[in-house]
This record gives C-alpha cells, structure tokens and sequence, in this order.
C-alpha cells in the first residue's frame, strides 16, 4: 500500500476507532500510521479508571510501530469523536503525542491528516501544529 491516499488512511483510522476502549470520556479515536515502506500500524485510545495511564490512539499507533522495529514514518491519519456523533469532526493530536511524533519524525515531512464534516480533510506538517519543538537535535 505504498501509495496509499489520505482518504484511504482516514478510512483505516476509523476502523481502529471501533476498537477504542473509553468507558469514562466515550471518546473514541482511531489512528492509522503509513511507514514510508507502506505498511500501516493502527492505534485507539485506551483508557484507564486511574485515568492518568491512558493511552490516545495516535501514540498507540507509534508504539506498536517502534516496539515492531519501524522507525521511519510518512503520515497519520486521525478520526475522533464522542459515541454515537460523527467521527469526521476534526480532532487533533495531544501535545504529548505531538512530542512522540517528535521523536520519530521529520517535522518539515511528517503529515498529519485530520478529517472535516465532509470527510475531506485538512493536511499538516508536525512543524506546523508543534513550531519550534524540541528533539533529539536539540541533545547533539
Ligand atoms: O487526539 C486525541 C485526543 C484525545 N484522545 C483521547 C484521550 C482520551 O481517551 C479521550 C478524551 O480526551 O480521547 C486521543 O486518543 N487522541
Ligand atoms: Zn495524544
């Protein structure tokens, strides 16, 4: 699925969302992550009773990328939304899975794919929604 098109990851990010696990916010929101080999790693929220140690769906997407070896990432599709309302509403990653996207990605390259009422969708860099970050650049 190398070329696979953002309308194509967006349909795979909310398959991931029917797997989300939120019985305390029930919000539900399913990422698919492109490796720039094409392969596509799909993530959901996981919530916690504690609260604290839950997981969003775009850092479940990365970590069972990296903890599968990859390491080199295109782009990620996000979809989220309460139950029962319509998933095509933008919703854009937290500040700590910018910081994760950080990590691993290019901020100039890596794309972030967030969907609209009308299922088109809004595309921007990791630049853009994290200006300035810090990475591992900054350790050098
Ligand atoms: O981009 C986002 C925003 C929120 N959440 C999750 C965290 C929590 O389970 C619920 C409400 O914040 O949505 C994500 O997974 N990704
Ligand atoms: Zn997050």
């Amino acid at each position: 699925m190398e070329n696979m098109d953002n309308l194509e990851l967006l349909e795979e990010a909310k398959k991931a969302r029917l797997k989300a696990y939120t019985p305390y916010s029930n919000f539900k929101v399913g990422a698919a992550l492109l490796t720039k080999s094409g392969k596509v790693y799909l993530g959901c929220n996981i919530e916690n009773a504690t609260y604290t140690p839950t997981n969003c769906a775009e850092r479940t997407a990365f970590f069972k990328a990296v903890s599968e070896g990859e390491r080199e990432f295109e782009k990620i599709a996000i979809v989220g939304a309460k139950d029962g309302e319509d998933a095509n509403v933008m919703c854009s990653p937290c500040g700590v899975c910018r910081q994760v996207m950080m990590e691993f990605c290019d901020p100039k390259e890596f794309q972030i794919i967030l969907a609209n009422g009308e299922n088109t969708c809004r595309v921007m860099t990791l630049e853009e929604l994290l200006p300035c970050g810090f990475s591992s650049f900054n350790l050098k």
